[in-house]
């Protein structure tokens, strides 16, 4: 897409200060949202993860002004969105693009004629619009299939004409509400490296409403961990993955890095002979230097499980060793690792 504007427009910065949503109806008060606090940079993609009902995609309405907050202020740039009007809302709205789990793409409109959508609602004259749709189709990947209609396209062919479908207006926001939950594994990486594209050449911000961590770990720079309501975690992927701090960010963690044995696993290791250790692996760890000392003193060490990963130029792991020798080389081994290191033994 050569539009010149885009390029030099930057993404919207969103900041949620002490934001609460609380639903009320005639029989119940339901608290959505309780104290959240947050800032997302503009240009950055934030992953919202959490389990069902944890408050995401109530979140990601007040953003978008569907609904609005019970308390504090949600800033979207200078701009407080608590309490604006509908036609202001509109307005606001405007600068925002939004992708769907079900894609929400109209049956009796072409790939293309779903792009145009936006266009022709924003008054965009024929043209224009027929030349902006062509470059969209061009940077989703899909110019030959401008006269599909979705039933003709696979579900990852479909969310690709969502995303052009969003972009037609030249958001600075993408919205994306569990987007590539209803793909499988391959199509997902597609879909997140096309989003990927889009906030590296357009500098859009990108909000991914998710409950896989994988897909966090995939796309995001910042993820946001909410509990009832509540973040309960923030920080840069790599500080959530390699150092969790609540359970249900180590839980989600789990799910994506599987570089620790799960219950199953450590039932059958704690069966074995010797003892069993799961070893933080981090510069401090000095776990080669501990290892030669423990060969040569006769242990045998044995990697039964682990996993490196490296998310933002940085690597980080677990490795879980099996040592069997002299008791005392192993306890001396045991003493070397778990000074600088976080360290779990594994335990019949
Ligand atoms: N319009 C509404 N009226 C009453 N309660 C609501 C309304 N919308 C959401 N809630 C409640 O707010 C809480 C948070 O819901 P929300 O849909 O934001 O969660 P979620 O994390 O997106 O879950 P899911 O992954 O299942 O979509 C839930 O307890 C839900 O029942």
């Amino acid at each position: 897409m050569s539009n010149s504007n885009q390029t030099q427009r930057r993404g919207t910065r969103i900041e949620f200060r002490g934001v609460g949503k609380v639903f009320t109806n005639a029989k119940k008060t339901t608290t959505a949202l309780e104290d959240v606090t947050l800032t997302v940079e503009p240009g950055e993609i934030i992953g919202i993860i959490g389990y069902s009902g944890a408050g995401k995609s109530t979140l990601v309405r007040l953003i978008n002004g569907l609904e609005a907050a019970t308390s504090g202020q949600l800033l979207l740039d200078d701009l407080d969105v608590v309490g604006l009007s509908e036609r202001q809302l509109r307005s606001v709205r405007r600068d925002i693009g939004m992708i769907f789990q079900q894609f929400n793409l109209f049956s009796s409109r072409t790939a293309a004629g779903n792009i145009a959508y936006p266009l022709e609602l924003a008054g965009v004259p024929k043209a224009e619009r027929e030349k902006r749709v062509a470059e969209l189709l061009e940077f989703v990947g899909l110019a030959d299939k401008a006269k599909h209609y979705p039933e003709q396209l696979s579900g990852g062919q479909k969310q690709r004409i969502g995303i052009a479908r969003a972009l037609a207006t030249n958001p600075r926001l993408l919205l994306a509400d569990e987007a590539t939950s209803a793909l499988d594994p391959e199509t997902t990486q597609d879909v997140l490296r096309l989003l990927r594209e889009v906030n590296k050449k357009f500098g859009i911000t990108i909000v991914v409403i998710t409950h896989e961590m994988e897909v966090v770990r995939s796309i995001a720079d910042k993820v946001a961990v909410m509990e009832s309501g509540r973040v309960v975690e923030y920080g840069s992927v790599y500080e959530v993955f390699s150092h969790p701090k609540t359970d249900v960010a180590a839980r989600f963690v789990a799910t994506s890095l599987r570089n620790t044995p799960d219950m199953v696993e450590s039932d059958e290791l704690a069966l074995r002979d010797g003892r069993i250790f799961t070893i933080d692996l981090t510069e401090k760890t000095g776990f080669f230097a501990a290892s030669a000392d423990a060969t040569k003193a006769g242990v045998n060490i044995n990697i039964v499980h682990g996993g490196i990963t490296t998310l933002q130029h940085q690597s980080f792991g677990k490795v879980t060793v099996q040592l069997t020798g002299p008791d005392e080389a192993i306890e001396q081994f045991y003493q070397a690792v778990s000074t600088n290191a976080d360290v779990q033994e594994i335990i019949r």
